[in-house]
């Protein structure tokens, strides 16, 4: 799967510069998205981000996520971020567990919103 993403000052960590826990939630957001789209529910048990260059805000960066091996329940995913030189500036690896419908439940998920 691939998306492409820009950073903003919103997800600002150093000056210019994006937030390595923002760079974390988009890559478990895109891995969240891939899971979903193969049709498996799926949660993330383990994490891991390699970052290898900063991450720059208004700039696009391509991300591509794929599902490396599948162990029974356990889906073993990885992805990349790179620039528009080509360049890796970001690698992730994640172990996701399939779980039943009713994992989504506990949350109390038809709750209303939280009022802003
Ligand atoms: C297609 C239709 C989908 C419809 C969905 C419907 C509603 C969904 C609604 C909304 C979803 C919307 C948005 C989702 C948004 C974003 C998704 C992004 C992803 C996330 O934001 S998601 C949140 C964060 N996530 C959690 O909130 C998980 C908390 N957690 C747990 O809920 C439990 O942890 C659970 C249930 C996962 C497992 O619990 P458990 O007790 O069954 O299993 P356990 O933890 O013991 O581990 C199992 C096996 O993994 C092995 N293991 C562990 N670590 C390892 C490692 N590092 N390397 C290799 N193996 C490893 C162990 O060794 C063991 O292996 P073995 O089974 O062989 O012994």
């Amino acid at each position: 799967m691939r998306a492409r993403h820009v950073f903003d000052e919103r997800h600002v960590g150093a000056p210019g510069i994006a937030h390595g826990g923002a760079v974390a939630t988009v890559l478990d957001d895109l891995f969240g998205f891939l899971l979903y789209l193969i049709g498996e529910p799926a949660v993330t048990r383990h994490l891991e981000v390699g970052y290898r260059s900063p991450v720059l805000l208004g700039t696009p960066y391509l991300l591509e996520a794929g599902v490396q091996r599948r162990e029974g329940r356990k889906l073993f995913v990885r992805a990349q971020g790179t620039d528009e030189g080509g360049a890796a500036v970001v690698e992730a690896s994640a172990l996701f567990l399939v779980v039943g419908l009713e994992h989504f439940a506990r949350g109390g998920g038809d709750a209303a919103p939280v009022a802003p």
